[in-house]
């Protein structure tokens, strides 16, 4: 669906920083995301993680480092960036007074894809949207508000799938389309990244798990580390 080749989609972030005023919310972070791989981000509130992802996702300039997402340079070519990533924002990112279906014609044209509407109706079941698709998302609860996000991020089939909170608030059945969307990006090819509070589901979903404090990685492991009760006293362990 996309222009870009499956095999080139990696992120490779190296020495990112970005501040805020006073505020190092990123500090010297590096990073990579294999094509086909997928890391969880994990940390405490204001470790970094939104802010890294908000890099990735083209939103946001850094301070200083490289961002380097699909082979794309996102700091040289942030438009270009744009284009093979998606991005589930962790909060808004909607636009109130359209439904589901205006969302998806607006990112297929945005983004030129034709013959899009099979797949948006494909997706709008699976994320048990499809009764809604004609609903203005201004009503909308925060658990479907979530797995909109998460479908439009996913729609055109990016070479880099960013997840922001993807699972806040979802359902069950919300949580499984969106551990079937991350399996599905990374059968064809491409490297995910999720944010997230939920060491269970950062275990499922991903196979390496980074742990940020103070905008810094404290830890890579396999994300297999963290699972149980154990890997929740090891996870507390590092994070003060
Ligand atoms: N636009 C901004 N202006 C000022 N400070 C900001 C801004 N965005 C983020 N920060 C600060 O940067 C730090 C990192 O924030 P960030 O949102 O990346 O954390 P996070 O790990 O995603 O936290 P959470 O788990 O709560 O979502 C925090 O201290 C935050 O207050």
């Amino acid at each position: 669906m996309t222009e870009t080749g499956a095999a080139a989609a990696a992120v490779d972030v190296r020495g990112l920083s970005v501040s805020f005023a006073s505020v190092h919310a990123v500090d010297g972070l590096d990073l990579r995301v294999p094509a086909g791989g997928a890391v969880a981000l994990v940390g405490r509130n204001g470790a970094g993680k939104s802010t890294t992802l908000r890099v990735l996702g083209g939103v946001l300039p850094p301070s200083s480092g490289t961002v380097v997402v699909a082979g794309v340079d996102a700091v040289l070519e942030p438009r270009r960036a744009r284009e093979v990533v998606g991005y589930c924002p962790d909060v808004g990112g909607l636009i109130p007074r359209a439904t589901p279906w205006e969302h998806l014609q607006l990112a297929a044209r945005l983004r030129g894809l034709d013959r899009w509407e099979e797949r948006a109706r494909e997706l709008l079941e699976r994320f048990d949207l499809a009764g809604a698709s004609d609903r203005v998302t201004a009503g909308f609860s925060h658990g479907m508000s979530r797995r909109l996000s998460v479908l439009l991020a996913a729609f055109h089939e990016p070479a880099v799938l960013l997840l922001d909170e993807p699972f806040d608030g979802v359902d069950p059945l919300g949580v499984e389309a969106t551990l079937e969307e991350i399996r599905r990006a990374r059968m064809r090819g491409a490297a995910v990244l999720v944010s997230t509070h939920l060491l269970g589901l950062a275990v499922q979903a991903c196979e390496e798990a980074v742990v940020l404090r103070g905008g810094r990685v404290v830890s890579a492991a396999p994300a297999a580390d963290l699972a149980g009760d154990e890997g929740a006293a090891r996870y507390r362990a590092l994070l003060s």
